[in-house]
């Protein structure tokens, strides 16, 4: 199967982009888990497919590196807003993207005929436990955050996981779930060995993205995150959305209808939350790499 592609990234979370306007991708889920490997493939925390949309200008189907596809990603549609403006695919500024998460709205900066930054209504964030999803028998909300307490437990991959740990952390949905857990130094972190803790914990039936959070000053946040399905990436658009909204609600950084500066590992991204709409934007910079093509074996699919 061979299929030209354009490698782009949002404060380095990388993925393989095809355009989809034309002809379908068939099993991409396999797909995503070729071009995601470092040694054999492209290279990516995933593949991104641009599509044609009966509701909006286009629709975009993101797929994580084992493959699951996910409903939301913040840095990936601010690469596909640039994509088609940059190759012709349309003209329109704002243009309107159709996810899994619901039709998103992209203002685009626009710089010598290309698109340098995006921002990107992400609509509105979810705290209900049943909508992130979370099951949270057995567990206890101390001021708003869930306090986990565990002596051991078993995931979803039926692994058992640390013999005890505790975080106190508060989860978020941005159509996609995420649970934020604030430490003092998250350069401390070894995420290799806590992140698949809390993608695989029972409490979320559908995994979770994980942000470990630490508060720099009032306008400033640094964050790492283990994401669902691909690891630790250099950024999240979404996480970074979940992020300034448990800032906001647990009073420790961010003020409404102000940019929070959320800094990831592969770059800056500005977040605000707008009280008159109950609204997320999340503002960054857009990437194309280098564009290719790729001839996949049928005994990779
Ligand atoms: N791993 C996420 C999707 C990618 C989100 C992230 N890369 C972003 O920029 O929002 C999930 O399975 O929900």
């Amino acid at each position: 199967m061979k299929f030209k592609f354009s490698k782009m990234h949002g404060c380095g979370n990388d993925y393989v982009y095809a355009d989809c306007t034309q002809q379908e991708m068939s099993n991409p889920e396999a797909v995503a888990k070729y071009v995601s490997r470092y040694h054999y493939g492209i290279g990516s925390d995933g593949l991104i497919l641009i599509c044609p949309s009966e509701t909006a200008d286009f629709k975009m189907r993101m797929f994580n590196a084992d493959g699951s596809e996910g409903k939301m990603c913040g840095n990936g549609i601010r690469c596909v807003a640039k994509y088609v403006y940059d190759h012709g695919l349309t003209d329109k500024n704002p243009v309107s993207i159709e996810t899994l998460a619901g039709t998103k709205e992209i203002e685009l900066t626009v710089e010598n005929g290309k698109v340098t930054e995006a921002r990107v209504d992400m609509g509105k964030p979810e705290t209900r436990p049943r909508m992130i999803p979370m099951i949270t028998d057995h567990y206890i909300f101390v001021d708003q955050s869930l306090v986990l307490r565990e002596t051991s437990i078993v995931g979803t991959d039926n692994k058992t996981y640390k013999e005890k740990f505790f975080f106190n952390g508060t989860a978020v949905s941005m159509g996609n779930p995420h649970f934020i857990v604030f430490v003092p130094d998250v350069d401390a972190l070894d995420l290799e060995d806590l992140g698949p803790q809390f993608e695989h914990h029972k409490l979320f039936p559908e995994g979770v993205n994980t942000e470990f959070a630490q508060v720099l000053d009032e306008n400033t946040v640094k964050f790492r995150v283990w994401e669902r399905g691909s690891g630790e990436t250099l950024a999240c658009g979404t996480g970074a959305c979940a992020v300034t909204y448990a800032c906001m609600k647990l009073k420790k950084a961010g003020s409404m209808n102000k940019p929070l500066n959320v800094h990831a590992r592969g770059g800056l991204l500005k977040v605000t939350y707008c009280s008159e709409n109950d609204h997320i934007y999340l503002q960054g910079p857009a990437v194309e790499v280098f564009t290719g093509e790729i001839e996949i074996p049928d005994c990779e699919l």
